[in-house]
Parts: structure tokens; sequence; C-alpha cells
């Protein structure tokens, strides 16, 4: 694997959620496989779970590695080509990514989407840039429209604990008052479409998501309606894709409780984190048996180890 930017990079998932699972097994497996590496990664914005568990995955491979927080201790980067850096951005990305590219030989990223120019967010223009000027395989920690470690960490946990061959997924909104990216959703469909499951989508009118993500995913509006049956409920909030990066409702009755998910078959409920309790889901779901979202963080680690391991042994 070159890089690991979406699901398009992946040749064979079944391979690479085996090669998670076995890598929790036997974390030290493949220690020498980064020796004398460094890996760099680079965060524009907050994270607790993929800053640790891509770390520790890479010290697993026996990578070095380098963390920075780009957005807050760098010097501003200008993305765009040709521009007179006149502004706030001190450093052009053709000298920096190309400059952190002597440095090391994978670069992680995580760069949330700005929600402000839909065009520009979904052009990717950060990845674009440090993909034409690193030169090192580059690897998506959540950029502005995807968010693919946390989507093979969700394949892994829905293989381990699904107990039919072909589950029913739903994929379902919940309520916030902030404006969040539509990453996580987009990846989510994105990784599910090649899973053999049943996916459902459900979410306020106006939140559909971007077509090209939802693939065979059915929405459906009515919650209630669409969790009858599930097996796997994964919530998450997102800001409108039609009406960009706005919120048009946070409206309460969406937040996930035992009621809900007592409309579904003895259902289990998943989250990347981080969320907001008894807003987005309430303490009841969380604390109880329901919950996967611990085994599904901890899942990241193995899935960042996968995705590392193919990038290094293409790189022998
Ligand atoms: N990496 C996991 C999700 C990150 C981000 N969530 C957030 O920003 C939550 C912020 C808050 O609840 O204030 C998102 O939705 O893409
Ligand atoms: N799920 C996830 O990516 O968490 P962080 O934002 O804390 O890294």
């Amino acid at each position: 694997m070159k890089h690991f930017l979406s699901v398009k990079d992946v040749t064979d998932l079944n391979q690479l959620i085996t090669s998670g699972i076995s890598a929790k097994r036997d974390p030290f497996a493949d220690n020498d496989l980064g020796k004398n590496k460094t890996i760099g990664l680079l965060f524009f914005n907050s994270s607790l779970r993929t800053r640790i568990s891509t770390q520790k995955a890479a010290q697993n491979l026996g990578l070095h590695v380098i963390t920075m927080n780009v957005g807050q201790d760098g010097w501003g980067l200008e993305m765009e080509e040709g521009v007179v850096m006149n502004g706030d951005k001190a450093e052009h990305v053709k000298e920096a990514a190309a400059v952190i590219g002597s440095y090391c030989d994978i670069i992680g990223i995580r760069s949330f989407a700005e929600l402000q120019d839909r065009e520009k967010d979904y052009a990717e223009i950060v990845f674009q840039q440090f993909k034409k000027y690193a030169e090192v395989p580059i690897i998506n920690l959540e950029s502005a429209t995807r968010h693919p470690m946390q989507s093979l960490a969700d394949c892994m946990t829905i293989e381990e604990f699904k107990i039919k061959e072909r589950p029913k997924v739903v994929l379902s909104w919940l309520p916030h008052f902030k404006a969040l990216p539509q990453a996580v959703a987009n990846s989510f469909c994105e990784w599910m479409n090649p899973m053999d499951v049943e996916l459902v989508i459900t979410h306020p009118e106006g939140y559909d998501l971007d077509p090209q993500f939802v693939g065979k995913g059915q929405v459906i509006y009515d919650q209630d309606k669409a969790l009858e049956g599930a097996d796997f409920v994964y919530g998450k909030n997102w800001s409108s894709y039609q009406h960009y990066g706005q919120v048009l409702t946070s409206d309460p009755s969406w937040m996930i409780t035992e009621a809900k998910m007592a409309l579904t078959d003895n259902g289990k409920f998943m989250h990347c984190l981080p969320l907001r309790r008894n807003m987005k889901v309430a303490d009841e779901v969380l604390d109880g048996p329901r919950s996967l979202v611990i085994e599904q963080a901890a899942n990241r680690e193995w899935s960042a180890q996968a995705a590392l391991k193919e990038i290094l042994l293409g790189l022998m």
C-alpha cells in the first residue's frame, strides 16, 4: 500500500481486518519491520485516541515516532499555490512537506473540515499537497471527508462481535449543538459498502450525506423504524452537507436511550468517541452491556498497526 487515505487504497479488506486481529493477539510479531524508520504524526486538530493508538502501533512495529501539534506549535501553513503570502501564514506547504518528508519515512496527518466552504473541504487540499510535496507515504488520521483508521477499527469491531452472518448495521445521526464534520459518517459508510452487512442510515431531513459515500446504504428518515432489528447501532453527529456546515436541528428525541435500543435485535452500540453523554447517548446505554465504545477505541491500536504494516511492506 502506497498511501492510506481511504478504503480505495486497500486491496484486500478481509486481509487487513485479519491482520489487525492478529496484531491484537501478538502485538510484537513484526517488531523489526519499522526498524530505523521514522513516522511523523502531524495534528492540525485535537486528538486523544488517534494520537496515542497510532504512536503505540508504530512503536509495536519498531518505528521511531515524532508527533507535532502543527496547528499550535508549527508555523501557519499556506496550502494554496501562487498566492502572495502577506497574511498570517508564515510557511508554504511546498517547503514544509518537503522538509518533513526528508526527516520522516511516513507522515500521518489530522486535518478536519473547516465547514465554511464545501468545495474546498471536499477537495482535501492539505492531503493533496502533502502527497504531492512530501514524496513519502501519507496516512489519514482524519481528514475533512474521511477517517479511515477509525473505519478500519469499526470493521474489526463488527467482525469480532457479530453473531449473524450478515448483521444489520444502522448509522444513526445524534443531536449536538455544535457543527461537526461529516468525515466519520462518510468514511463509515464507505467502509461498510464492501462488508457483508445490511447498512441503514437514519438522520433528520437535510442531513443527507454526500451520495458518493452512501453507496448501498438505505436511508430511512424515521429513526425508530430504522432501528428495528438492528444488530449494531453506530451513533454519530454531523452537520448538514447540503446546507453546508449548518446545524439544522438538535432535536433531543434523536438521542440514543435504552428505549431506542429496545427497538433493536439486542443490538450493540458503537461510537468513535469523544461523545457528550446525555446529549447524544444516555448514560444507561454507555454504562450498560450494549456499549462497545471502549472495545472499539481499543481496536484503534490494531487497525493502525495493520495499516502501518501494509505501508511498511510497501517501502521494502
Ligand atoms: N475523531 C473523532 C471525531 C472528531 C470530531 N468530533 C468533535 O469535534 C467533537 C467535539 C465536541 O463534541 O465538542 C468529529 O466529529 O469529526
Ligand atoms: N475517534 C477518534 O478519532 O478519537 P480522537 O479524536 O480522540 O483521536
